[in-house]
């Protein structure tokens, strides 16, 4: 049987996180990164260690069948390589900005001026879009210093924090676009590869969505349960289970992580207690 060849970043931002996703679907990876490729023990993937910059290429050749990557990496480099999942992890902007004493608003501000980046084609895509001129300087890394040392007077780097651009003196002052890890695939991945690759999607989206859920209980009085209830959404809908006590009802339900502070405040008006919020590891709706 032949096995799915997906890259993963040897070495980075992108790393820690995409091993970490394939550990939690059940691929164990025996050795670490010190070899540029290692089978899983108890799926048939191959990984492959590579630098994010190169992932691209590797998909068009077909040198690889899939690959945990940047979003912003793929719309630089690899403009007909696709992507089937967003990962939820390494978000980030790709973003003009300028020295914050500069009056310079938008892209359109730096018509006939220089731009550093180490994303020359995404900013010279929008540069067309917008029907503007300018002069690109590519350089591989720290692209923040380059106004401070005369180099440019924008530049167009990663943000996520916004502390790299604070730290240097710049403002962000156009979002040319938003990224993230995504699953990408390559135009030449064959049908039976595709379908070991569509077992991994399918259980990226149930660990994705156990990662953005939490399983909540509580003991909610009976009279109140009706307004509790409507508090909370759940799979299909609440477990209602009676207490020993009589007059009390232990409700127990899933939710999205991010909602949890929104009720907590109703649900305690309404006389829940011994709220329990838990994580979930995975989620098959
Ligand atoms: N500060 C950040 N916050 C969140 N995500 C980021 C940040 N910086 C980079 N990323 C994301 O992580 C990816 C990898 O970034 P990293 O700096 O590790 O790699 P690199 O040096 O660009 O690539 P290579 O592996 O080719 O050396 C980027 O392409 C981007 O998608
Ligand atoms: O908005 P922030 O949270 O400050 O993040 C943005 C910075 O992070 C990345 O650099 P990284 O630390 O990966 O260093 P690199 O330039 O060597 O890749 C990116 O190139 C920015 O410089
Ligand atoms: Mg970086």
């Amino acid at each position: 049987m032949s096995k799915l060849r997906i890259a993963v970043q040897k070495s980075g931002r992108l790393n820690e996180d995409s091993m970490r996703i394939l550990k939690d679907i059940g691929i164990s990876i025996d050795n670490g990164k010190d070899q540029l490729k290692a089978s899983a023990r108890d799926f048939p993937v191959e990984v492959f260690y590579l630098r994010n910059g190169d992932i691209p290429q590797y998909l068009k050749d077909g040198v690889v069948d899939a690959a945990i990557i940047g979003e912003n990496v793929l719309i630089e480099k690899g403009a007909d390589i696709e992507f089937i999942e967003r990962l939820g992890f390494s978000k980030c902007k790709v973003s003009i900005a300028v020295p914050k004493d500069s009056d310079a608003n938008s892209l359109k501000d730096l018509s006939g001026k220089r731009i550093a980046t180490s994303y020359p084609k995404t900013v010279q895509k929008f540069l067309k879009e917008q029907n503007i001129k300018a002069q690109l300087h590519q350089i591989n890394g720290s692209v923040e210093i380059a106004p401070n040392i005369g180099l440019a007077d924008g530049i167009c780097d990663i943000v996520s924090s916004g502390s790299t651009l604070f730290k240097n003196g710049l403002k962000e002052i156009e979002v040319l676009l938003k990224s993230e890890a995504v699953l990408a695939v390559s135009p030449a991945i064959t049908d039976e590869r595709m379908a070991i690759l569509k077992k991994i999607q399918f259980r990226i989206q149930s660990v994705l969505k156990g990662r953005n859920s939490k399983y909540v209980l509580l003991n909610a009085p009976n009279d109140k349960l009706d307004a509790i209830l409507n508090l909370l959404p759940g799979m299909r809908s609440p477990t209602v289970l009676p207490l020993a006590e009589k007059g009390w009802s232990s409700v127990h339900t899933v939710i999205n992580k991010n909602d949890f502070w929104e009720i907590i405040d109703e649900l305690k008006a309404n006389g829940a207690e011994g709220i329990l919020v838990c994580p979930i590891e995975k989620m098959v709706l």
